[in-house]
This record gives C-alpha cells, sequence and structure tokens, in this order.
C-alpha cells in the first residue's frame, strides 16, 4: 500500500526534493544555533572584541533569515505537493464515481460519498505533505540533538536520554488513543452528513408533514454524540500537551541543577551550558513532531484505504476489451429470454421480446410489474442476470457503452434537472449545442411560450433539482433533451403524476413528435399513449403476459381488458 502512496508523488519528484531538502537544511540549522550560542559565550564575550561581536551578530541574523526563508519554502511548496497529490486523487475519484453502475448506486449514501471525495482526501492531502518531512526532521533532530549535547557533555546528556523512553512510551500510548478518537470523529461527522443531506434535501417533505421537530430531534442525537466524541479527543489533548509541557520543562530544571554543578566543578563551560539548555528544546521538539505523525498518519492511511477501496470499486458495467463503437442504430430491438433480479428476487423472469425500427410498444401492467425495470435493461444501466438484448442483432455489450447509450433517449418520470439555467439543462441532451438549436428544441417540446414569457428566456435560473419549474415544465425540458439528443430509440417513462389535461395533451403531442421515426418504448399510464401505439405488452410479475393491438387485447378479455377497463 505504501509503494501505492508513494506513487502519487512521482509526477512532483521536483517539488518533493526540494520541500525534502529544505526541510532538512532547516533542521541543520535549528541544531547550529546553540552552537553558535554557546561560540558566542565562550569564545567571543571573553575577547572583548566589539566589532567581532556585531560581525557575529550579523552572521547570526544572516542564518536565521536564510532559515526563515527554507521554512516559507517548506510550508508553501510543501503544501503546493501536498494539495496536487490530493487534487490528483480527488480527480480520479470523481472520475471513477461517475463510472459506477447503479445497482452500486443503489446501496450508497451521498453524504458519506461526499465526505470521502473531500474530507478523506484532505487528510491524504496532508500527510502526503507532512509525513515523510516530519519523520524525516523529527529523527534527524533527535539524533543531531542529542549528539550535540553528548559532544557538550556526555554525562548531562545521558540524564537527559533517561527521561527519553518514559517519554517515547507516553506518546505512542496517547498517540494510539488519539487516534482510535479521530476516528470515531469521522464516523461521526459520516453520520451528520447524511443526515443533513437527508433533511435539507427531503426539506419540502419534513414541512409537509410538519415534522421539523422530529428531524431536530434526530439531529440532536447525532450532533450530541458528535459533541461527546470531540470532547473525549479533546480531554487526550489536554492530557498530552499538559504531559509534555511538564516533562520539558522538568527535563529543563533537572539540566539546569546539573549543568550548574558541572560549571561550578569546572567540568562545563557556561557557553556550553547556555548551549546545552537551548540544545534540550530542539531534543525535545521531534517528540512532538512524533506525537503529530503518530496522530495524522494513521488518519490519513485510513482516508487512503477507503481511497483505495472506491477506486478498486467495480464499475461492473463497462465497455469490454473488444466492444465495439456502436455504428448509428436503425433501431431494431430484441429480448432473448432475458431473467433479472436486483438481489435474489427474481424482477424479471424470461423476457421474449422482438421489436422492430420504427415501431411504438406500450408497456402496460400493475405496478410493480417489472416495466420500468425492464427498459433499464436496454441503455444498460443493469446487466440482466440470464438471456440477452440485441440492438439491429449486436448483443448490447459488444457495443461501447457510451456509444450505445448516445442513441437512446430517455424521458423519466422524475426529472431531474440541474441547477443552472434552462439553457445548460436543455443542452445537457447534446453538449455543446448552438443557441438556435437548443431554442428549436425547446420549441419542439412545447416550452415556446415559456421561454417568452421568462424575462431571462434560455438564462431563467432553474434552481436546485429544478424546483422553480413546474412538473409539467421539467417534463417538457425532458423531452427538449431528447429532441437535441435526436436518437434512434427513445424510452419514454410517462409522469403518473396528474397534469391538467390541457398541459397533458401539450406533452403528449410533443411526445408523438418525439417518437416519429424512432423506436419507442413507452411506460404507458394513460390511455392516449396506449392508443398511439403500434403493440402493446402486458406485463404481470415480471413477465409479459399479453401482447398486441389495443383492439385485439380489449377483445381477448384478459388482463388488459380488465385493466382499461
Ligand atoms: N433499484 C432497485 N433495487 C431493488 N429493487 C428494485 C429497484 N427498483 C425497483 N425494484 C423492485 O423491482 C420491482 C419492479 O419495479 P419496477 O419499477 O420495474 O416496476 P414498474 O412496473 O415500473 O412499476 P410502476 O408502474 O409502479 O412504476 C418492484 O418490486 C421494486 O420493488
Amino acid at each position: 500500500m505504501l509503494r501505492e502512496f508513494f506513487g502519487y508523488y512521482r509526477p512532483w519528484l521536483g517539488l518533493f526534493w526540494l520541500d525534502f531538502g529544505c526541510a532538512v537544511l532547516s533542521g541543520l540549522l535549528e541544531l547550529a544555533f546553540p552552537l553558535a550560542i554557546t561560540a558566542f559565550i565562550d569564545h567571543l564575550l571573553p575577547q572583548g572584541n566589539w566589532s567581532l561581536t556585531v560581525a557575529a551578530a550579523i552572521g547570526l541574523m544572516v542564518l536565521y533569515a536564510a532559515n526563515t526563508g527554507l521554512l516559507a519554502i517548506v510550508v508553501y511548496w510543501g503544501h503546493k505537493l501536498g494539495i496536487n497529490i490530493e487534487t490528483e486523487m480527488r480527480a480520479r475519484a470523481f472520475d471513477h464515481l461517475t463510472r459506477l453502475s447503479w445497482r452500486w448506486y443503489d446501496r450508497a449514501r451521498t453524504g458519506k460519498l461526499v465526505a470521502r471525495v473531500t474530507r478523506d482526501l484532505e487528510e491524504i492531502g496532508e500527510v502526503a505533505h507532512h509525513g515523510p518531512e516530519d519523520a524525516m526532521i523529527a529523527l534527524m533532530t533527535f539524533i543531531g540533538a542529542f549528539l550535540l549535547m553528548f559532544w557538550i557533555h556526555p554525562q548531562l546528556a545521558m540524564i537527559v536520554a533517561l527521561i527519553v523512553p518514559a517519554m517515547l512510551a507516553l506518546v505512542i500510548f496517547y498517540g494510539g488513543r488519539m487516534t482510535r478518537t479521530w476516528r470515531a470523529i469521522y464516523s461521526r461527522v459520516g453520520d451528520f452528513n447524511v443526515r443533513l443531506e437527508e433533511a435539507l434535501g427531503g426539506v419540502r417533505v419534513v414541512q409537509a408533514f410538519g415534522n421539523e421537530s422530529h428531524e431536530s430531534e434526530l439531529f440532536a442525537v447525532d450532533n450530541q454524540n458528535y459533541r461527546k466524541t470531540k470532547l473525549e479527543a479533546y480531554k487526550v489533548m489536554a492530557t498530552v500537551s499538559a504531559l509534555q509541557y511538564m516533562g520539558l520543562r522538568f527535563v529543563q530544571v533537572i539540566v539546569m541543577v546539573m549543568g550548574a554543578y558541572y560549571v561550578m566543578r569546572g567540568d562545563l563551560t557556561t557557553g556550553g551550558f547556555v548551549g546545552f539548555l537551548v540544545l534540550v528544546g530542539v531534543f525535545y521538539r521531534p517528540l512532538e513532531k512524533i506525537a503529530a505523525v503518530i496522530e495524522t498518519y494513521p488518519r490519513g492511511i485510513a482516508g487512503f484505504r477507503r481511497y483505495q477501496e472506491l477506486l478498486a470499486t467495480d464499475p461492473e458495467i463497462a465497455d469490454a476489451p473488444d466492444a465495439i463503437p456502436a455504428p448509428a442504430l436503425r433501431g431494431d430491438i430484441r429480448f432473448e429470454n432475458v431473467s433479472f433480479g436486483y438481489d435474489e428476487r427474481p424482477i424479471l423472469r424470461g423476457i421474449d421480446l422482438d421489436i422492430k425500427a420504427g415501431e411504438t410498444v406500450a408497456f402496460v401492467g400493475p405496478s410493480g410489474a417489472g416495466k420500468t425495470t425492464l427498459l433499464a435493461l436496454l441503455p444498460r444501466f443493469y446487466e440482466p442476470t440470464s438471456g440477452r438484448i440485441t440492438v439491429d442483432g449486436m448483443a448490447l455489450d459488444q457495443l461501447q457503452l457510451h456509444s450505445l447509450r448516445r442513441q437512446i433517449g430517455l424521458v423519466s418520470q422524475d426529472v431531474f434537472l440541474f441547477g443552472g439555467s434552462l439553457r445548460e439543462n436543455i443542452a445537457y441532451g447534446r453538449l455543446g449545442a448552438s443557441d438556435a438549436e437548443i431554442t428549436e428544441a425547446a420549441r419542439q417540446a412545447q416550452l415556446g411560450p415559456l421561454l417568452d414569457s421568462l424575462p431571462d428566456g434560455l438564462n431563467t435560473i432553474v434552481g436546485e433539482r429544478g424546483v422553480m419549474l413546474s412538473g409539467g415544465q421539467k417534463q417538457r425540458v425532458a423531452i427538449a433533451r431528447a429532441f437535441l439528443k435526436n436518437p434512434p430509440i427513445l424510452i419514454l417513462d410517462e409522469a403518473t403524476s396528474a397534469l391538467d389535461s390541457q398541459t397533458e395533451r401539450e406533452i403528449q403531442s410533443a411526445l408523438d413528435a418525439l417518437s416519429v421515426g424512432r423506436t419507442t418504448l413507452v411506460i404507458a399510464h394513460r390511455l392516449g399513449t396506449i392508443r398511439n401505439a403500434d403493440r402493446i405488452a402486458v406485463m404481470q410479475d415480471g413477465r409479459i403476459v399479453e401482447m398486441g393491438e389495443h383492439g385485439a387485447l380489449v377483445a381477448r378479455g384478459g388482463v388488459y381488458a380488465r385493466l382499461s377497463g
């Protein structure tokens, strides 16, 4: 896994080495400052040479200025490295997410997905930047400071070293607790997101049922859980920082006392003494860094695991290696003994169906009979469990998915509109369509009068999911998209919601115009559509139980006669 993680550094190796190199140099300079102080006190002061003192001070300032520059580089370019990696991962995650199957999305929670693409990747970015750099600096200053202290005064250095294992044990112990607490916090944030997403997304339903307080109570549970978990984390943080502070100060006092003793005995110079005291601070700092690494690293790694899992999710429905681009289709469609179930429960059972190019077939039957499911197999939103489907004699899975879907228009019951303008929403049917083409499609879909009445015309913003449009208008936008797409095959899932008869007539005539010259499969809830169909397929319990023209089916006196009667 680490190898894969470091693979993401490859395009940014230059940045990585720049960041890493500057961090190492800065670490070395940190070690040089205590030595400079020692030399200053022990060698310069006794000489009483003022100009040399000023020169030394200027030299020290230059060193500090250099270190400032190095630190600025580390902060900016290091974070740049992190965000570059994060951006690349986010792009891949989004790309993959847009390709996952309907079956996968049936089980997904959007709130959690959003958290993965945003928060998880942010954590990884942080680790990508700080991980190697922190670990290296910590190790280097830790060992370096100890060697220098040992060089100044071995016995004193050993006293400091005695305290190190205790501090490390502390850091590791609390680091582990911190990791667990953070994991819990993030899981709480996930719950939170899901709740927010559903309550706000469904706020109209919440209000319609007067269930605001109920939602607030549910939210309060998540909110309080989050608070409790956060408080746990703060407790651990308080303990760690208190212990760290106490540890450092105690060691400093011990060093002060012991150092003073050695100075009085003439074993240690004053400069060595002061330098040593500063080194204790330098030596101690990596412990904090190690604590930080122990805290952030597992978070990043947990995020990276989830990211890898996401990328490894099988899109289920994808192009076979030998799939060919679909040629311009005529629109002959065949279902051969097709069966399907979303899970173990069979929904479609051995469907055989032959539709000629240009034909309009209406599907009717009781709710839950499998009409929508059957038609969802044609653009390969789901794969049949057995049997096969062909268009123009070619099996669907021989064709490249995009080239197939480009030739199938879909007008479904619940039209999804994006939160932009009417223009953007209609143009979704064929990206890059000109304004003239968009307007023409809108008029064909009977949106003309609406466009004329809107001061902003095509630029009118439709609101999130198109809330500013009526149900009938949304339907017409979907029809306009289909006109613009101009596919040889059309799937219409009629709106079941009652439209007034005038609107219904307009939409029906737009749909009739749309289906001219195309193979049209329509899930019919209205008699008007059924009459226009060349044939009617009556579905029941996942089977086609009757097939034929309206008159013949009525005369037969079977299921259809009962349904339409
Ligand atoms: N995504 C899904 N996951 C699992 N089961 C599903 C899914 N979609 C539909 N079903 C189930 O499949 C069965 C057939 O549903 P389908 O929507 O195809 O029926 P329909 O004939 O179109 O009904 P309606 O006329 O009410 O739209 C139903 O029992 C439904 O519960």
